[in-house]
């Protein structure tokens, strides 16, 4: 049995990190609307200002405690100018670099803090086969083996919410992208409520598959998946039909959004292999994040 599976960890273990802006923390973990989240963030730190002054040397901490570690996406995750797209099909589209660094960092971060034992597994596909990458879910449970029957996970514990700043994320990404597209080829809005959360290290990949568990509603509005890169990049292979010979090739590199939607929704797609090693630097060292590649992939189910 691989050490990691029952404890699979996206860091290194010794290392914490945090992402306060502006003195102010940032709160991603709710999905409830912006407004009263607002409210809720000024609450807590204006009680975490009245802690500061009467602090104890022994117990002093650099970030205010009680409070899950994250930002809201609006205005720090999306590099809305450095941004360039590739349009690769009806309703399928390429936003490279996308994700800001910080919004990078911040993902591994709240990631990671999803990491408790059994929270990542190796699955299992329909024909009993080991996948190569470690897998978890947030907001509706998914196997590759069973769908969405299952509301939670084998050890009997439910999966965590969808963080509020991913949501906004995959909403912000499909804005983006409809702008790219005219009625014929259009892309629809959606609210995800599911993330497939990948990790690929060593000889991780995926076989070509397409991605059609989701509700016969979802698949017959198009309703786009939106897949986010984070950390060494991958070869990713698709096409409209099921031939190796006649797939097309894209790299995806840290912070690429990819989506498709409408008439590209149930494209087949795979990871054929991870280019080990060649993360960012400045993103290997701001999350001490382990060698391969963080996926996740939004979707309204
Ligand atoms: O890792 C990727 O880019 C693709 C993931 C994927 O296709 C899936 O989880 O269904
Ligand atoms: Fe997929």
């Amino acid at each position: 049995m691989n050490r990691f599976s029952c404890f699979y960890r996206l860091v290194k273990p010794t290392v914490v990190s945090s992402s306060i802006r502006d003195g102010r923390i940032l709160k991603p973990y709710h999905t409830v609307p912006s407004a009263a989240l607002d409210e809720e963030l000024k609450h807590i730190n204006a009680l975490s200002d009245d802690d500061e002054s009467g602090s104890e040397s022994f117990n002093f901490s650099l970030v205010k405690t009680n409070v899950v570690r994250g930002c809201l996406s609006d205005n720090y995750w999306v590099n809305k100018e450095a941004s360039n797209i590739q349009i690769l099909g009806s309703g399928m589209i390429l936003l490279k670099n996308f994700v800001s660094f910080i919004g990078q960092v911040d993902m591994v971060n709240i990631c990671q803090d999803f990491c408790v034992p059994g929270a990542f597994k190796v699955p299992t596909n329909r024909y009993g086969c080991k996948l190569r990458v470690h897998m978890m879910s947030l907001g509706r449970n998914w196997d590759p083996g069973t769908g969405y029957t299952n509301p939670c996970r084998r050890d009997g514990s439910e999966p965590p919410r969808l963080p509020f700043g991913f949501v906004r994320l995959a909403q912000t990404a499909i804005e983006s992208a409809q702008d790219h597209f005219d009625d014929d080829h259009h892309l629809p809005s959606m609210t995800p409520d599911t993330c497939i959360v990948n990790f690929y290290t060593s000889g991780g990949r995926l076989g070509l598959h397409q991605d059609c568990d989701e509700s016969s509603d979802s698949l017959r509005r198009g309703l786009p998946v939106v897949s986010i890169s984070i950390g060494d990049p991958a070869e990713f292979w698709y096409g409209h039909i099921r031939d190796e010979d006649k797939l097309s090739k894209i790299l995806l590199e840290s912070g690429d959004v990819l989506i498709f939607g409408g008439k590209s929704r149930l494209i087949f797609h795979g990871i054929n292999k991870i280019d080990l090693g060649r993360a960012p630097e400045p993103l290997r060292h701001a999350t001490m994040m382990r060698l391969g590649r963080l996926n996740l992939t939004l979707k309204q189910v």
